[in-house]
């Protein structure tokens, strides 16, 4: 089966889409929101790699998981694939339901978004075989009844994301950016991490304010340069409590920044999954191997963010 970033395609009664891996190239945390949850400020982008879904129709709901990682999740009720799915169909009376595969490729609890991807995927096969456009409302309703991080991965585009990941920006026409990505291993909870800032409900959160990556990444001629500048003025604050639970977080920074032609190295999300950007292919692949090789048990993929 073959799927491309965000399309789906059709087999004779199967649908199937890729659910690629999410990446946050900056993370700012503004605040504490009285709700519990915090505020941010995240320019979000998206792998080729990720997980892949299919749906096939069926009288009920059903799941079904393979793949390397596999192991790591629940394939029931607790799946987010499931839940996805159940909270479209309390929306929608009498939609049309049926059995997925997930494929389960992506680290778990890793700060790329893996089982968001995988629910957002499961709402556009959904939306898809129920004839629900991809942007009625009850489809976002649902992603955001799953999770924090689904209603980006609907569209999985280049965006800004704001509020608790409620509020998204216009979709950024950002110049491919060459990419390692490493998983050394360890699973992060996001809660923890978050919890790790110590904010209190309605605490604000001060540091630089967020640049204008909109504006660099819609440059046109210097495009690459402009959006090189912004990302390095940005941060990641869920680094400093994610590296307080996983101190590897650092080694892996470190062996990106290391590498020729690495531009920039930072985590994404909550962690513990860490990003190399790098001048060209070339130089990605060439990272990739030597990281993998000296790290076998990590998690390591040369990919093209947009
Ligand atoms: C940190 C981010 C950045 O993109 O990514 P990941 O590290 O998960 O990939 C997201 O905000 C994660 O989104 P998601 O993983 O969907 O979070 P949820 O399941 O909704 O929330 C898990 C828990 O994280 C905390 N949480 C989540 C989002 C947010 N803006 N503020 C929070 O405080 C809450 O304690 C919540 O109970
Ligand atoms: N399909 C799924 N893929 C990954 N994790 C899932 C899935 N369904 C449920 N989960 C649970 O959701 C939590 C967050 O998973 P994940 O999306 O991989 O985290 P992150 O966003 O940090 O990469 C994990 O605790 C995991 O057990």
């Amino acid at each position: 089966m073959m799927t491309s970033r965000g399309e789906i395609s059709r087999g004779g009664d199967w649908l199937a889409m890729r659910a690629p891996a999410k990446v946050n190239l900056t993370l700012h945390v503004l605040g504490r929101r009285d709700d519990g949850y915090h505020a941010l400020e995240s320019l979000v982008v998206f792998a080729g790699t990720g997980d892949d879904l299919t749906f096939s129709p069926g009288d009920r709901l059903d799941l079904a998981v393979s793949g390397p990682r596999a192991g790591g999740i629940g394939h029931g009720a607790d799946n987010l694939v499931l839940k996805a799915a159940e909270a479209l169909a309390a929306l929608v009376p009498g939609l049309a339901l049926g059995r997925f595969h997930l494929i389960k490729r992506l680290p778990v609890a890793s700060g790329i978004g893996g089982g968001s991807a995988d629910a957002a995927a499961a709402l556009r096969l959904l939306a898809a075989h129920n004839g629900i456009a991809r942007d009625d409302a009850r489809l976002v309703a649902a992603a955001r009844a799953t999770g924090a991080d689904v209603p980006v991965c609907l569209a999985s585009k280049a965006r800004m994301m704001r509020g608790a990941g409620e509020d998204l920006g216009p979709v950024l026409a950002l110049p491919p950016l060459f990419a390692v990505l490493v998983n050394p291993g360890v699973a992060v909870e996001t809660a923890t991490v978050f919890r790790g800032l110590g904010l209190k409900p309605g605490d604000g959160w001060g540091g630089e304010p967020h640049p204008d990556l909109a504006a660099a990444a819609c440059g046109v001629a210097q495009a690459r340069a402009s959006l090189q500048a912004a990302l390095a003025g940005g941060r990641n604050d869920l680094e400093r409590p994610a590296q307080a639970i996983a101190p590897v977080i650092d080694e892996a920074l470190a062996l990106l920044r290391g590498a020729e032609s690495c531009w920039l190295a930072r985590m994404s999300g909550s962690g513990a999954t860490v990003f190399g950007l790098f001048d060209d292919g070339r130089g990605a692949a060439a990272a990739r191997q030597t990281i993998a090789a000296r790290c076998p048990d990590w998690w390591v993929k040369a990919t093209v963010l947009r």
